[in-house]
């Protein structure tokens, strides 16, 4: 089994890394337009394999989509990342080309693909390549709700003292500043959060999660990417194995949420079709007001993509 990551940058070679180190297909293709850049981080990552032990075998290529054929997931991380004073928004005018350009080669190439978007601005990114993918929306998602929860997660492990592994969580909406993490839907080992901590502190780290990227755009002048990385390695570990994990995904919604043609922050469980189902939970007034301005902020960058007449 075949899995390609476009973009050998930050985002891609990590989670090209990630994914090889899992053990769970046997070719990891990396592709980039700069001549040598993943030809050089493949062979570089294939010389650990003796030390960590595994056997995937991982391929740098320069823009050769040929190398690309049959391939069972695609993560299409290529594009610019922001710098400090951007917000993700800003990257529209250079991304949703090369998302568009990528995705017409990828499934030229890999016309049963799942397609997996990372690059930014993540929920539109998802609706371009759905555009030109022209293939069911469970097979074309993006990757943010996993990274989100789990800067969510951290940052509460961190507050609480105990192992970021029992913490559960659950985040809608748009993968910016309106993302919605919801209190109400996060547990320690199925004890609700709000039963070990103050309201307060809980409120301080969902602000703090919210801004999560930022923070780290400020620290290190680009944007994160071993948590990225790692969270879009998970998501490829689910489909390829077929494991049917419950994540939150960015995914196109068709009436659910009661919101159509929008791609969203939303639990779904993910599989070796992709998107296998989309789950709906209760959300109260508050949640709802909060998503539907999630909502409308996502709508205002498709509206820009719209003007751009790419379609
Ligand atoms: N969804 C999420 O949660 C996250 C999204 N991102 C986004 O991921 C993207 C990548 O971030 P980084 O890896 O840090 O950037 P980077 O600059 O390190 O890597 C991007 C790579 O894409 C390549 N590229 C550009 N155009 C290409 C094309 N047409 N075909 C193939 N490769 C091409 C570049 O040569 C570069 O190597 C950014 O848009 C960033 O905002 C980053 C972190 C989290
Ligand atoms: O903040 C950024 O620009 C990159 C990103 O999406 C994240 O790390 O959440």
């Amino acid at each position: 089994m075949k899995v390609t990551v476009v973009g050998a940058g930050n985002v891609g070679a990590t989670c090209a890394n990630c994914i090889a180190e899992k053990d769970i297909v046997n070719e990891v293709v990396l592709l980039d337009i700069k001549e040598g850049v993943a030809e050089g981080k493949s062979l570089d990552m294939w010389q650990t394999a003796p030390i960590n032990l595994y056997d995937t075998r991982i391929k740098g290529v320069t823009n050769d989509y040929e190398a690309t054929n049959n391939s069972e997931v695609v993560v299409i991380t290529s594009g610019l990342p922001r710098k400090p004073g951007m917000s993700r928004d800003d990257l529209i005018a250079t991304n949703a080309g090369i998302v568009k350009s990528v995705t017409e080669n990828i499934i030229k190439h890999s016309p049963n693909a799942k397609i997996i978007i990372v690059s930014n601005p993540l929920d539109v990114m998802c609706y371009c390549a759905y555009l030109t993918a022209k293939i069911d929306s469970s097979r074309v998602f993006g990757m943010a709700g996993i990274l989100d929860t789990a800067r969510y997660r951290a940052f509460l492990a961190e507050a609480l003292n105990v192992s970021p592994k029992d913490i559960q969580a659950l985040l809608l909406g748009g993968h910016g500043d309106t993302m919605v993490p919801l209190p109400r839907y996060t547990t320690v080992s199925g004890i609700p959060v709000t039963d070990l901590i103050d309201h307060d502190t809980l409120n301080a780290i969902i602000e703090r999660t919210k801004v999560g990227g930022g923070e780290l755009v400020k620290l290190m002048g680009t944007s994160a990417w071993y948590a990225p990385g790692a969270a879009a390695a998970q998501m490829v570990e689910a489909i390829v194995c077929n494991h049917r994990r419950i994540f939150p995904v960015c995914a196109l919604l068709n009436g659910e949420y009661g919101m159509n043609n929008i791609y969203l922050g939303v639990p779904v469980v993910l599989g070796k079709n992709g998107i296998e189902k989309i789950i709906e939970v209760k959300l109260d007034k508050d949640e709802q007001e909060l998503l539907a301005q999630s909502a409308k902020a996502v709508r205002s960058v498709m509206d820009v993509l719209d003007n751009m007449k790419l379609f």
